[in-house]
């Protein structure tokens, strides 16, 4: 679903150097990316940037004073986002203001689904916001080009081309690795897969990873879940402003949400088992809602077909409808923290849930999508009286029955379904702060920031071909 855009590359990989990145191991100085100069031994070259460094670190602390931050791509952030050196950035092992240096690059992380639109989101800031990572795996059934650019900096990103669904292969691609990030999956609701591929890969593909740590001795799982794991169901009850602990009739048909919640089950029960060497395995489930920004495949859908229709989109769902909306840079930010916070917070973290939040704000789908299409000259037409809901459910249901005739022929896929529609048709928001109590978990980037960035990301798109 995800669609990997080279815009990344200016989100994660030029950030405003900040002091733990300055100085790498051999005394390189580097900012992300590309060594820039090389300090020779203790002579003053060192001593200076180490001065340097000391400076840099208080301007930065300072700055976190004023409320006003640097350090991320771009410009000094909002109060709202956590503090760049706090120890929740750098993980239990650093304290804020510990210089980077060979001994605290020690960290081995496999991220599966890593070329994936949240993958590679996830990919990037663990190169940014994980100052011990010695090397990063990612695994992934495509890889992407954009790898290449990774392999210039001072962590070894090694790209491995692999299929979860081959125990054998997940195997080889876990053993060393003291976290994993599993965020592979076939993300389908539009009936491009069979149901029995998206069992297997997502199923089994979560059975595989699972084993390979209990057998490889990998103590840390960090697995990408879903809303859908929870709703809507089948009887399409609203889920309004929600948590974790929420109680609602989580019943499902379509194999994508039965998938999702048979694998979330799978990692949580996993949460305590022994693994090799003795100790015991860690697991827990972040639960993104529809994830948006850079590189999401449906909202470039959205743009292409808007073009093709004159720069106008037909409002098919009432804007009373709200539906919880994540910015993708927040879920990967998510991520990194949990399994940054895994260890030291065991007991209280392992075999629990997430649901992934932000300042995103409440809103019916297509509207929310046109914060980022209406900017980019697209208007949204209300065609709710000319096309009522049994039309659309006749529309989406004759749209089933050309995909199943069409099947031997082509596949036709299109994004009105009887199951999209349900879904889309039905209110379901999360207000929470389950993430924040267990892990410190604050939004790294804004409403403001995530809608700019999600903005560029689709105005670049101009031109580009659908
Ligand atoms: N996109 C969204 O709105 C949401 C996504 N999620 C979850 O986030 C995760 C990532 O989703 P997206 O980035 O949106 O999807 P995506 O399709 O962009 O990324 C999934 C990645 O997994 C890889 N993959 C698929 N089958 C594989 C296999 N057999 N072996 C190895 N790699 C394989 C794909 O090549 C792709 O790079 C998924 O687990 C999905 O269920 C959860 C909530 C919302
Ligand atoms: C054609 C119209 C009815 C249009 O409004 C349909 C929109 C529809 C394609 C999306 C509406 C809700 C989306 C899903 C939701 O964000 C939850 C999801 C979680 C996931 O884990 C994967 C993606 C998705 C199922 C997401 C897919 C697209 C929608 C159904």
């Amino acid at each position: 679903m995800g669609m990997r855009s080279p815009h990344l590359l200016h989100l994660y990989s030029h950030p405003a150097p900040s002091p733990s990145s300055l100085l790498e191991p051999e005394g390189r100085v580097a900012t992300r990316g590309r060594p820039v100069a090389r300090v020779w031994g203790m002579q003053g070259w060192r001593l200076g940037w180490c001065l340097f460094l000391e400076w840099a670190r208080r301007e930065e602390e300072q700055a976190e004073g004023d409320g006003v931050l640097a350090g991320w791509p771009g410009r000094a952030r909002e109060k709202t986002a956590p503090p760049v050196v706090g120890l929740g950035t750098l993980g239990p092992g650093l304290q804020p203001g510990m210089a980077d240096s060979a001994e605290t690059r020690k960290l081995v992380y496999l991220v599966t689904g890593g070329c994936g639109f949240l993958g590679e989101h996830v990919v990037r800031m663990l190169l940014q916001r994980e100052p011990r990572l010695s090397e990063l795996r990612v695994f992934d059934l495509h890889l992407g080009a954009w790898l290449e650019e990774l392999k210039t900096g001072p962590v070894q990103v090694t790209a491995i081309q692999g299929d979860v669904t081959q125990a054998h292969e997940v195997a080889a691609a876990v053993a060393g690795a003291h976290v994993v990030i599993h965020t592979a999956g076939l993300v389908d609701v539009f009936g491009r897969a069979s149901p029995e591929t998206i069992y297997e890969v997502n199923v089994q593909g979560t059975k595989n990873v699972i084993e390979a740590c209990v057998q490889t001795g990998t103590r840390f799982l960090v697995y990408t879940s879903s809303m859908e794991v929870v709703g809507p169901n089948i009887k399409r009850h609203p889920f309004y402003r929600g948590n974790e602990d929420t109680p609602y009739e989580a019943i499902h048909r379509h194999p994508y949400p039965c998938s999702k919640a048979q694998a979330e089950r799978l990692v949580l029960e996993a949460n305590g088992r022994e693994v090799h060497g003795g100790l015991s395995l860690v697991t827990c489930a972040l639960r993104p809602t529809g994830i948006y920004g850079e590189g999401h495949q449906i909202m470039r859908d959205f743009y292409h077909q808007g073009l093709r229709l004159g720069g106008r989109l037909f409002r098919a769902i009432p804007a009373s409808v709200e539906h919880g909306r994540v910015y993708v840079g927040n879920v990967a930010w998510m991520h990194v923290l949990v399994a940054q916070e895994l260890e030291q917070r065991a007991a209280l973290m392992g075999g629990q849930v997430y649901y992934c939040y932000d300042e995103s704000p409440y809103k019916s789908y297509e509207d929310f999508n046109m914060e980022f299409l209406g900017p980019c000259g697209l208007r949204l037409v209300d065609t709710r009286l000319l096309v009522p809901y049994w039309l659309l459910m006749l529309l989406a249901t004759l749209n089933a029955l050309l995909q199943w005739l069409l099947r031997p022929l082509l596949l036709y896929a299109p994004l009105l379904n009887p199951y999209t529609l349900a879904v889309a048709n039905t209110t379901f928001t999360v207000s929470t702060n389950k993430a924040q109590r267990h892990f410190g978990y604050k939004p790294l980037f804004s409403w403001e920031d995530s809608r700019t960035r999600t903005i560029r990301w689709v105005k670049a798109m101009e031109g580009s071909a659908p």
